[in-house]
Parts: structure tokens; sequence; C-alpha cells
């Protein structure tokens, strides 16, 4: 258990009070997956279990039934856990926090622009929400960090004036003139790759694994330039363990890759201590607001990887994290959207609100 501070709008006077929960951890402790030493494989099922928290109980045998009861535990245990308040419904509390302050838009790609969809190659985005971000950049530097290759990512977003962080933030580019608007101090272009040396072993390991899991039908290897996505969403769950296994021999022969767990998929990666709360931090520092007070970052995520940055605002107090989930979940994130469609509703109203502001600022 550990305890956290939220804060929630009370129904009756609709005024914000801060409360401490006591929440359950099986999210955190999970996050992170042994490949060698200790780990047991049915520490991967059950982490691959809790990523699909709609699963009915099974009782085919004893592994599966430990795992299940564990999963149903967790059931009981995140209805217990309190929602972080919505963001939409917290809106003006949110812009006043930000007055005076420069908001600077981090935003993850699947779950929280495009829907998740089976295929990780079809996972677009809607026009709408291509707009819409168009228009956030317009008044705030925005970025996307996701899981995927850059090129990848940027391919669905399409938006040319963005900050691109991927392979969970190992690989940074800023748009060409990312310097002019906004940017303090120096007229440098942004570009960092935190694990170049790894781009070989990367190679090697997806070359292995596409050859390890093809023979489990739905088992998808994705190549995320310095990381692998390995996707069960399409492997019977009967076939979990097997998949968890033949990954599992791979990763023995490196063990200078981890893996970590998102939706439906397991993540390979370096042990570089890097991070998408490294690349808030890099991307602030790039856009000139290291040591400033009157920065307001939003990260806006779905995914357990979104947790680094959630934490790294928390820690520094600035700003907030906006998990997208439908369900409460253990998180450094101050408020919550439950899905795209949301988060789409809530740039709109941050590019009204801005406009306004703006408006009544020029008296136009
Ligand atoms: O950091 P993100 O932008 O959220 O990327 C995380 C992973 O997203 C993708 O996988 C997820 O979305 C797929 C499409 O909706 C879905 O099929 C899959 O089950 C999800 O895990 C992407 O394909 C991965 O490479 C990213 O690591």
């Amino acid at each position: 258990m550990t305890k956290q501070n939220v804060v929630m709008a009370d129904s009756k006077s609709g005024m914000n009070v801060s409360i401490t929960v006591q929440v359950t951890t099986p999210y955190k402790i999970l996050t992170e997956l042994e490949i060698n030493g200790s780990s047991r494989i049915n520490a991967w099922l059950d982490s691959m279990r809790a990523s699909s928290p709609t699963h009915a109980k099974s009782t085919t045998s004893s592994l599966t039934n430990v795992i299940s009861t564990t999963t149903d535990q967790r059931h009981e245990q995140s209805s217990l856990m309190v929602r972080q308040p919505s963001a939409l419904k917290m809106f003006d509390q949110i812009t006043n926090a930000s007055k005076g302050k420069q908001i600077v838009m981090f935003l993850d790609y699947d779950g929280t622009l495009s829907p998740i969809v089976e295929d990780p190659d079809r996972a677009f985005m809607s026009d709408e929400m291509r707009r819409t971000v168009r228009d956030v950049a317009r008044h705030f530097p925005t970025a996307i960090v996701s899981g995927r290759c850059r090129d990848k990512v940027y391919n669905f977003v399409q938006l040319a004036e963005l900050y691109y962080a991927g392979s969970h933030g190992m690989d940074i580019k800023g748009p060409p003139q990312s310097s002019k608007k906004y940017k303090k101090g120096t007229n440098r272009a942004v570009l960092f790759q935190a694990a170049s040396e790894f781009l070989p072993m990367i190679d090697e390991v997806y070359k292995e694994l596409v050859e390890k899991t093809k023979s489990t039908a739905g088992a998808k290897v994705e190549n995320n330039k310095f990381c692998l996505s390995v996707h069960f969403r399409c492997v019977d769950e009967k076939k979990w363990s097997e998949l968890a296994q033949q990954v599992r021999s791979v990763l023995k022969g490196y063990p200078k890759l981890r893996l970590t767990q998102g939706r439906k998929v397991l993540e390979i990666r370096p042990t570089i201590k890097w991070d998408k709360g490294m690349a808030l931090e890099f991307l602030l520092e790039s856009l000139g607001f290291a040591n400033c007070t009157d920065v307001f970052p939003v990260y806006i995520g779905d995914d357990r990887t979104d947790e680094d940055a959630f934490k790294v605002l928390r820690e520094r107090g600035q700003g907030f994290g906006i998990l997208v989930s439908k369900i409460p979940k253990d998180t450094n994130a101050s408020y919550s959207l439950q899905e795209p469609s949301e988060v789409k509703d809530f740039l709109k109203r941050l590019v009204e609100w801005k406009r306004l502001s703006l408006r009544r600022q020029f008296k136009i």
C-alpha cells in the first residue's frame, strides 16, 4: 500500500479538496520485469494478465487459478482506488493554476491521441484530432512522446511543427524552426539519441524474436528502433505462457536489455537510465525552461511508461499529468480523461481558452 494525495472536486461546493488515500500498487510493481535472476514465468504471466483487466476467471490449471485469483483481487483493489478527478470537470482550476506561465504540452500517442486497435500499424488518429493538436501547437510548444519509433509516430501524426520523442524518449527531434517561436536561449535544432550504441543489438534481438515467436499465432514483434514491442493482443490467452517463455529465452542472452510492459505488449529496451520522464526534462531544458518557475508542463498519457513523466512533474511541482483511463489506477497523474475523445475535448477547450485570453489581453 502507498499513500497518495489526490485533489477532488467537492460535489456540493464545487471547491477543490485535497485528501490522502491509501492505494494498492500492482500497477507499479509490475512496471519492470526481471529477465534474469529470480523472476519466474508466472510473474510475467501475472503481469500480462494485469494488462487485460476484464478477462474472466479460468479454471484450466493450478497456475492459471493462482493468476486468476490475483487478478480478481486486483479488481477489488482497483474499485477501492479513488479515480483522479476529470480534467474536463476541473478545467477552470487547471487553467487558473497555469496563469502567467508558459504551458508546454506533452502528448503520448497510442491510447491518448489514437484509440487502441488490434493492429498496431493501423492505429490512426482522426483528422479532427490532428487539427486539434495543430491548434494546440500554435499556442504552446508541443511534443509527442511515444514508445514507437519516431518516424512511425511522425507518419501517424504528420505535423512538422511538433517535437517528437520516439522509442520511449530515447530518440528526440524538434521541428525545423523549433527555436524561433518559443525557445529561450540558444537556437540549436533539437536532436538527441540516448541509446545509439544499442542499435545493432536491438536489430539482432528483433530478428531473433521474430524467428522465435513465429510459431505463436497472433504474436507480433515491432521494431521501434531503440526498443522493441512484442504484442500479445491477438494471441490466445492459453498461449501467453508459451510466448512469455519464447521472449524470455531470447532475452536471457542480453543482460543489457530490460523488459517493461504496456497494454498487451511486452517492451524490450536498453538498461540505460532514460525514460519518458527524462525525455520531458530534456525537452523542457532544450526549450529554455530548465530552471524556470514560469513554465507549466502538461503531460497526457495512458500507459505505464507515461508514469515516469507523471512522476517527474509531481517531483518538480510544476504542471501536472493527466491519465487517460476508464478505470482508477495507482498513478502519479493528478487528473484523468476517459478516452482519446475526451483528450480531444480537453485540448479543444484549452485552445479556446487561450484564444479568449489573447483576445482579452489585446482587446480584439
Ligand atoms: O507510448 P505510446 O505511444 O503509447 O506507445 C506504446 C505502444 O503503443 C503501441 O501499442 C499499443 O497500441 C496498439 C495500437 O492501438 C495496440 O494494438 C497494442 O496492443 C498497444 O500496446 C505500439 O504498437 C507499441 O510499439 C508501443 O510501444
